[in-house]
């Protein structure tokens, strides 16, 4: 099991943790109930029953999950602020939750609309586009349309649709007009709009418990409260603006994804991703604009974070603000995105965990054990690995009740790390008999059991968005066929010569030393052929004196090999 830092969960301690908060500025109240919030409770929805129990923000514990239609639930996650090339922090966020949403469409049978509002004007943008002397769109074009690299890269597959915020400047005035209307809004002199948070009475911090108190605010700050937040901000001169009924100026944060949700889905909201730093204020605030412009109980039905990923032995989370991280194409150069991946199922999508070359090259150490069992299954089913018999009925017992195991795990709050185990005690349970099977060459053979296992590992894998090498895979192209082929051939020529080689000469005496003699050349040649091919990404077994089989490694385990 991966060592995770921090436990999962929101409470009150964690959270002002994760936030850096418990300073001057906010407070939690005392006796808050752990579930509900401050303000009310949390309104089970009605509708399919997916079947899957999942940790609540709102509630501060396990909920099952319920979501409105039963063709197919409304997810909004919270997209990037697109000013720089995305890190790893990010990459762990959006992976985790990728799997969970595999998991429920796959495993679950629940389809999923997403959609991701992109933070394409901001601060931060419009600060690094003075600095590089270009407009803040084109800076966020390009920074937008390199996390859309990044996250193919990745295997995250794209929301349904992503939303600029940009682009639904009108929709945002509307949506800050109806705040407005409802009276919890008030436009400024100086052409700001704020959320006015007294006007929400105990009805706000129903997510995360906190209630806002005096912040050191700037001596010319036009709010009427300390702790309002603002919906639209004056432009500054020489800012990007949009004209307004309040001026020109552009959106604040909170209130981007807020409309953009609701742009999409209404008044009602099943799933609410985002990293635990969103919670507050960023989700808290989301919760009370919608709730009021939509004058409805319960918005958002569920709200799920993910932990952070700290750099390790830090407390704080990677951030290119604290200059701590490491961008996912650097990442990549060393590791594969299944590498990534199979680290994020190592822990719960909830816990901070500590990134480290040694925790990377422990997965992929997992991995490659994972590939390489399944290979030594096939050439077992194929007779290409010495027969033996093996316990058969333990391993159908083994397969079925691991199927059961992760079943449960991930309906119990998608809990990868016990369904990791779990496939790994299958692999080494198979991989026991593999080797039993060596070792008494005759007896029955049992490769239905052994192309189960292949099929249901193959079956996962391609669920959570892992490919384990697998040599008979062949692209649409037709090129990797035409490789397979040639490795075929050469291969085959390979094992005659080293049968002849490896061949016990009748001749006796100095006679048969010296055809060993003459032999070893064929042998070593036999070797630099292995070496060499290492290097393209082929990986030949010498199973026996008579048998070899090959496979393809990726890029970066090719690197690996042939360096070491
Ligand atoms: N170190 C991290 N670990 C996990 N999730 C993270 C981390 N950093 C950011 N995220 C998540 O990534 C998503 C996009 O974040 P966003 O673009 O707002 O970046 P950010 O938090 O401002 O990052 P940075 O501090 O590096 O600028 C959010 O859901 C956020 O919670
Ligand atoms: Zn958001």
């Amino acid at each position: 099991m991966l060592r995770t830092t921090r436990g999962p969960g929101l409470g009150p301690p964690l959270l002002q943790a994760a936030l850096g908060l418990g300073r001057a500025g906010w407070h939690w109240p005392a006796g808050r109930a752990a579930s509900g919030g401050r303000g009310r409770a949390w309104l089970q929805p009605t509708g399919r029953e997916t079947g899957v129990q999942v940790y609540n923000s709102l509630t501060g514990r396990k909920e099952p999950l319920i979501v409105a239609h039963a063709e197919a639930a409304s997810w909004y996650s919270c997209g990037p602020t697109v000013y720089d090339h995305a890190h790893l922090g990010h990459a762990c966020s959006y992976v985790r939750f990728d799997i969970i949403r595999r998991i429920l469409t796959k495993v679950f049978g629940c389809s999923i609309v997403m959609v991701m509002g992109i933070t394409d004007v901001d601060d931060k943008i419009i600060k690094r586009a003075n600095e590089m002397n270009i407009s803040p769109a084109s800076l966020a074009s390009l920074y937008e349309e390199d996390f859309k690299q990044d996250m193919a890269a990745l295997k995250v597959l794209p929301p349904t649709v992503y939303l600029r915020v940009t682009e639904n400047i009108p929709q945002i005035i509307s949506f800050i007009e109806g705040i407005i209307a409802r009276g919890n809004a008030y436009s400024t002199a100086k052409g700001n709009v704020y959320f006015d948070l007294k006007s929400r009475g105990d009805k706000y911090g129903k997510l995360v418990g906190v209630v806002p108190g005096p912040v050191g605010e700037p001596a010319d700050s036009d709010k009427r409260h300390a702790s309002d937040f603002a919906l639209w901000k004056a432009a500054k001169p020489q800012e990007v603006f949009w004209a307004s009924p309040w001026g020109p100026g552009r959106p604040g944060w909170h209130i981007e994804c807020s409309a953009i949700a609701s742009m999409v889905f209404g008044s009602q909201l099943d799933i609410h991703s985002g990293g635990i730093d969103l919670a507050f204020p960023h989700h808290e605030n989301e919760i009370a604009q919608c709730e009021v412009f939509h004058q409805c109980e319960q918005w958002g039905n569920y709200f799920l974070h993910s932990g952070h990923l700290h750099a390790k032995g830090k407390e704080e989370k990677m951030s290119k603000s604290l200059k701590n991280y490491i961008t996912i194409k650097d990442f990549l150069k060393t590791f594969s995105p299944d590498v990534f991946r199979f680290f994020c199922l190592r822990s719960s999508y909830r816990s901070a965990i500590d990134y480290s070359d040694s925790a990377m090259l422990q997965a992929q150490q997992l991995l490659l054990g994972l590939g390489s069992f399944l290979e030594d299954a096939r050439a077992y089913m194929k007779g290409q690995l010495a027969c033996g018999s093996v316990r058969e009925a333990m391993l159908w017992e083994r397969l079925s009740s691991t199927k059961r195991a992760v079943k449960a795990a991930l309906a119990d709050d998608f809990d990868t790390p016990r369904v990791v185990d779990a496939i790994l005690g299958l692999a080494h349970h198979g991989n026991g008999q593999l080797r039993a099977s060596l070792k008494e060459p005759e007896g029955p053979r049992s490769p239905a059991v052994f192309g189960a296992i292949i099929s249901y590992f193959e079956q996962f894998f391609e669920t959570v968005g892992i490919s384990l090498a697998n040599q008979q895979y062949v692209s649409g192209d037709g090129s990797e066929a035409t490789l397979h082929g040639v490795v075929d051939e050469l291969v085959r020529f390979r094992q005659k010569v080293r049968q002849f080689a490896l061949a016990m000469p009748e001749a006796t005496g100095d006679a048969r030393r010296q055809q060993l003699l003459e032999r070893q050349p064929l042998l070593e040649a036999c070797d630099t052929l292995r070496r060499g091919l290492t290097a393209h990404g082929i990986n030949i077994k010498d199973r026996s004196s008579t048998t070899s089989t090959w496979e393809l490694l990726d890029q970066r385990t090719k690197d690996q090999k042939s360096a070491g």
